[in-house]
């Protein structure tokens, strides 16, 4: 990843259009003096900012502009590389139409990305069904991501989805999965290729010099000795004593119950959980509003607001944009702090 003295704008991707990333994404601009928000760049449809803008009574400048202009645009207007999602939009009214719309921004944004014209790629919310529906094949923005990245370099990235808020960071091995389908795709492999991943990202994006990894078994109790399943010691614990040996400080598999307490959590800096839910209520749960979903294991910065569309309450005036801003926060401190291509 190339190191950046700060210049290049964040590129952010306008998600699903009915949704509530237009929302977010305008509350967050007003406020970007008061924030002290870096530049970023809009990725998306400008007709739907523009009427979300009205809808919300929010004063809008907008410019159409490009990675290089959006500096300087951003003082006083907020910066948009227009990708048309070609109907009209209603707030809260999700359409398969605009599917091709969502997914060109997040491909544009990777582009400009893998280019250095943007620091960062920060993506509002997808409705995974919408995609799906339009014959999107990925199962969210994570591996999405790190197929365009392994296409662009012409080499193989493992993504790992990482939830990290003040008071909790949480990755869930497996991700977009059925809960049934889980204990298979539990394997040594993925435990230790997910470690490795975690590791390597907390020390070098982070800044962590030996970060702890918790890891949670995948039964109740961790197993009770494999009386309440097998997987924790047969599949879990091997692969930690591996880690260990390669000096990745990896511990467990502990009782997923009793993680995530206070005083539990002070003693390690990333729990890893065998599934999604595993990880992504407690970190919900304790900062639904400041966390920041973030993928490890790609050749460049990528943050998103923990939430998701939220068409219930999208042009309502009822979103919170401190998630967006804190995933715009964290894109723009991971990449002052030098990476490893
Ligand atoms: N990174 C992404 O692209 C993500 C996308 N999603 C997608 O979002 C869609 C809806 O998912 P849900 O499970 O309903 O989760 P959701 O996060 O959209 O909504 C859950 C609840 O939280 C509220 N909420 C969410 N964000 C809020 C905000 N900023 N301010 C105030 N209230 C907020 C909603 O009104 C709702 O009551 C799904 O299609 C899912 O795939 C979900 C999570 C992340
Ligand atoms: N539940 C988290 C989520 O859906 C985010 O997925 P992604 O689109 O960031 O891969």
């Amino acid at each position: 990843m190339a190191e950046h003295g700060g210049t290049a704008p964040l590129a952010l991707t306008q998600g699903d259009p009915a949704g509530i990333g237009p929302d977010v994404t305008l509350a967050a601009w007003q406020q970007r003096k008061e924030l002290a928000l870096q530049p970023f760049l809009f990725i998306g449809d400008p007709k739907v900012l523009e009427s979300r803008a009205r809808k919300l009574d929010i004063p809008l400048t907008l410019k159409l502009s490009s990675p290089e202009e959006a500096e300087a645009d951003f003082a006083d207007a907020l910066p948009v590389l227009p990708v048309p999602v070609g109907i009209d939009v209603v707030a809260g009214q999700p359409h398969v139409a605009t599917a091709r719309g969502t997914i060109s921004a997040i491909e544009t944004a990777v582009s400009l990305c893998m280019d250095n014209r943007v620091r960062a790629v920060v993506t509002n919310p997808i409705a995974k069904a919408v995609l799906y529906e339009a014959g999107f094949g990925f199962p969210g923005h994570t591996e999405f991501l790190a197929d365009l990245a392994s296409k662009a370099k012409g080499q193989s990235y493992r993504p790992v989805m990482m939830l990290a808020g003040e008071k909790l960071r949480a990755v869930p091995l497996t991700i977009h999965i059925p809960l049934k389908d889980v204990p298979a795709a539990v394997t040594e492999d993925l435990v230790l290729e997910t470690c490795r991943i975690i590791h390597a990202d907390l020390t070098s994006r982070f800044g962590l010099s030996a970060p702890r990894l918790a890891v949670s078994g995948l039964n109740p109790h961790a197993g009770e000795g494999g009386a309440l399943g097998k997987e924790d010691d047969a599949v879990i614990a091997p692969a930690l004593k591996r880690l260990r040996a390669e000096g990745i400080d990896a511990f467990g598999p502990l009782p997923a119950d009793t993680m995530f307490h206070d005083e539990a959590r002070r003693r390690y800096d990333v729990a890893v959980c065998m599934y999604h839910d595993q990880a992504l209520i407690p970190v919900k749960a304790l900062d639904f509003d400041g966390a920041v979903n973030v993928t490890l294991g790609l050749p460049f910065v990528r943050t998103s607001p923990d939430h998701g569309t939220a068409f219930g309450i999208a042009g309502q005036g009822l979103a919170r944009e401190h998630s967006l801003v804190a995933a715009l926060k964290l894109a723009d401190q991971l990449t002052r702090k030098a990476g490893a291509d």
